[in-house]
């Protein structure tokens, strides 16, 4: 068995991250901080999370036979998928091959939270068939196709508005509102162009009319399954712009928004945090969809909690204990979104941080072509509407420039 608290020296426990961005470098630094060896991997050079591992490499994550041999090279005792955009067929069968290797034993590496989670959740069909049609969760009613003739029947069966999203997809990339017939076709060549694996498959979505969306960060972790606080968020663009924690919401629909993210980890499995995606109207809830991992909405519990959804990620994978998770009051998170083309200046960053009770991350991504998050603006406030207006003002503080 590896320990952990000496990296580089034969015994030490190995963390290989696939997918090195802000979220996976929290992570790193959760695991850095167990003395844990980290080896981040991603499909540029100087990913976020490759400052703060140890190693890194630089690979085409959806290139199956890259993705083993970096695995192979490595022999990681845990292999991390940090996002979606990943060969996750590959990470299925080396997990069926650690396995049968073991016999009775222990496997000498596992894929967090499992390789079939990861391989569901890479792909909208997957996540919402087993969600929706195995484990009859309500969702939104939906529709898979391929091609324009399928998409505008679907349209006309799910009716306006209606929401159009590539099967293969992340932060809001070909993702449209269809609101009324003249948007029905550029809905159709977005996503046919916005989607991480080009042309192809998309799910047609019926529009729900909530009141608020969630997050409810949900870990599974060797003492069993707990909850933090629900994470109200606003999206634009089917991107995150700000997030809250704690999102008030009636009890009836927490605990159903609980029940159900339970089932659906619980039909995952493995240890690790997954960002569960709901929508609340009144008491009626809906499962949207799953990260597997950290999620994007959950910053906030940089500020908002004593141990972050990454502090909660590196303890659960590691086996170790989670007796408790404390929240510390009203707090919120804003991203800052770059646009453009270079490398991003900061300016002004005193400004952001003078307020009591404010934090900032910014990412270190080398570069920006098109649309990125670069950074987050967190802070803690007197009530929920306090802490995103400091967030807000932190954000608007600092300048961004791309050189
Ligand atoms: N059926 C729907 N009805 C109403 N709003 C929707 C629907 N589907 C998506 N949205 C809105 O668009 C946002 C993004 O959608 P979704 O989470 O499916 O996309 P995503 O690209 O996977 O985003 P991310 O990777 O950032 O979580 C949702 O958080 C919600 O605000
Ligand atoms: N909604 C998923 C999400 O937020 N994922 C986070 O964004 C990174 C990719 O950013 P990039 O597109 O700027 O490289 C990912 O690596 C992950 O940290
Ligand atoms: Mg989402």
């Amino acid at each position: 068995m590896p320990t952990i608290g000496t990296p580089l020296t034969p015994g030490a426990t190995r963390v290989l991250l696939l997918g090195s961005g802000e979220l996976g470098k929290e992570v790193a630094i959760e695991l850095q901080r167990f003395g844990v060896e980290v080896i981040a991997v991603d499909r540029y050079p100087d990913a976020p999370a490759m400052q703060v591992a140890h190693r890194s490499h630089v690979i085409d994550m959806l290139d199956g036979a890259a993705v083993r041999a970096v695995i192979e090279r490595e022999r990681p005792h845990l292999v991390v998928p940090e996002i979606e955009a990943i060969h996750t067929d590959t990470l299925v069968a080396l997990e069926r091959e650690w396995t049968a290797a073991a016999g009775d034993g222990a496997p000498a590496a596992r894929v967090i939270p499992t390789a079939r989670a990861a391989r569901l959740t890479m792909d909208r069909e997957g996540i919402r068939r087993l969600a929706a049609e195995e484990l009859g969760i309500p969702v939104s009613p939906y529709r898979f196709v391929d091609n324009r003739d399928d998409y505008r029947a679907a349209v006309a069966a799910l009716g306006l508005p209606c929401v159009v999203k590539p099967v293969m997809s992340s932060s809001g990339h070909g993702q449209s509102l269809v609101r009324d017939a003249d948007d029905i076709d550029a809905a159709w060549d977005y996503a046919q162009t916005g989607g991480r694996a080009g042309a192809g498959r998309a799910i047609v979505e019926g529009f729900v009319d909530f009141d608020y969306e969630i997050t409810l960060l949900t870990v599974r972790h060797a003492g069993g399954t707990g909850f933090c606080e629900p994470i109200g968020h606003l999206q634009r663009e089917g991107d995150y712009r700000e997030s809250w924690q704690p999102q008030p919401m009636p009890a009836r629909a927490l605990q159903r928004a609980q029940a159900m993210a339970r089932q659906v980890s619980d039909a995952l499995g493995g240890r690790g945090v997954f960002g569960m995606e709901f929508f609340v109207k009144g008491e009626q809830v809906w499962f949207s969809e799953v990260s597997p991992r950290p999620h994007d909405t959950g910053l906030v519990t940089l500020v908002s909690q004593d141990l972050s959804e990454f502090a909660l990620h590196a303890r659960a994978i590691l086996g170790l204990p989670i007796p408790v998770i404390r929240q510390l009051g009203p707090s919120a998170s804003c991203a800052l979104l770059a646009q453009g083309h270079g490398v991003p200046v900061f300016g002004n960053v005193a400004a952001a941080l003078a307020a009591p009770d404010t934090a900032l991350r910014l990412f270190g991504k080398p570069r920006v072509a098109g649309h990125r998050r670069v950074g987050v603006t967190l802070a803690r406030g007197a009530d929920i509407d306090d802490a995103r207006r400091i967030a807000r003002e932190a954000a608007a503080a600092l300048t961004m420039e791309l050189v």
